[in-house]
């Protein structure tokens, strides 16, 4: 048998660190070396010989972490939000002195989310108008999801090269965040209701027609798979890695 990966998780304790710590000691391929919550220091990553990080964790110190694992040559996959594009650039400077480290940043791990993100993309091309509503459990403490923020971001990317024009909107007057907020001149409206999980719709309108794009995570181990392709693939893909469909052969 090929050597095993040796995995850590950060954020362990966290909703999907939880799920994570079971899927890495599940894999035959890999072993779980570490497993830490807030207040253990990232040393134990070293003490543990961890090859590969996984970071479940906040968006205030997800920087902190990636950017120790990146010094100490340690591959990082990374799904917690708050990568904005100051952030992102930073990791870009500090990977060019690790030029054998890897780190993939993936706003959505399922493969259902990351399919409809690019098929979004694509369709927007051919729409007037598009709007995103994203849908989570109560105690997500980030708005608007970073999937939500990706899905703006490869549609404004495609109706540009597309030469489409803004979505028309008349409205004039309107109470604050009734018209959500603009990400690249995308709409996306944030849901926060109990019971749920991790959803989105993207709306796509033209004349006497809509289409609607949407993918539901029922459940936390939706993103384990995807946590698991990213760590197998993240040593052979060196520098920065934005969204799983980097290491997917999409096609579109
Ligand atoms: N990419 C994807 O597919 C997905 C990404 N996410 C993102 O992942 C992140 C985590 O989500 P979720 O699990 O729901 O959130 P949780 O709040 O359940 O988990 C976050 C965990 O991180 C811990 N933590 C805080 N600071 C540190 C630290 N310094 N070191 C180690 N652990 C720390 C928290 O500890 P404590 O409990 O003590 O505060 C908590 O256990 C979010 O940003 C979320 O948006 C979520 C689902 C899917
Ligand atoms: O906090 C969550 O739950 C999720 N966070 C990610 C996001 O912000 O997009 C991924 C998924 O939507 C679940």
């Amino acid at each position: 048998m090929t050597e095993q990966l040796a995995v850590a998780v950060l954020g362990a304790h966290g909703r999907m660190g939880i799920e994570a710590v079971k899927a890495v000691d599940a894999a035959e391929d890999m072993k779980l070396v570490a497993a830490l919550g807030r207040g253990d220091s990232l040393e134990k990553l070293l003490d543990a010989g961890a090859q590969y990080v996984v970071d479940l964790t906040v968006p205030d110190i997800t920087e902190t972490n990636v950017r120790f694992a990146v010094e100490h040559g340690i591959h990082a996959v990374v799904g917690t939000t708050g990568w904005d594009a100051h952030r992102l650039d930073s990791l870009r400077s500090l990977l060019e002195q690790k030029p054998d480290t890897g780190v993939l940043i993936a706003p959505n791990f399922a493969l259902g989310s990351v399919l409809a993100s690019a098929f979004a993309a694509k369709a927007s091309q051919y729409f007037e108008s598009v709007e995103i509503i994203e849908l989570h459990h109560p105690n997500k403490v980030d708005a608007p999801s970073g999937t939500a923020v990706r899905t703006a971001q490869l549609i404004a990317e495609a109706r540009q090269e597309a030469g489409v024009p803004a979505s028309p909107d008349a409205t004039e007057t309107s109470l604050d965040g009734a018209r959500g907020c603009d990400v690249d001149g995308v709409r996306v409206h944030s849901v926060r209701l109990r019971g749920l999980v991790a959803h989105q719709e993207v709306l796509f309108g033209g004349p006497g027609e809509q289409l609607t794009l949407r993918h539901d995570s029922f459940d936390r181990a939706s993103f384990m798979p995807g946590v698991l392709l990213g760590l197998r693939k993240v040593a052979a893909n060196p520098g920065l890695t934005v969204g799983l469909d980097g290491y997917l052969d999409l096609g579109l």
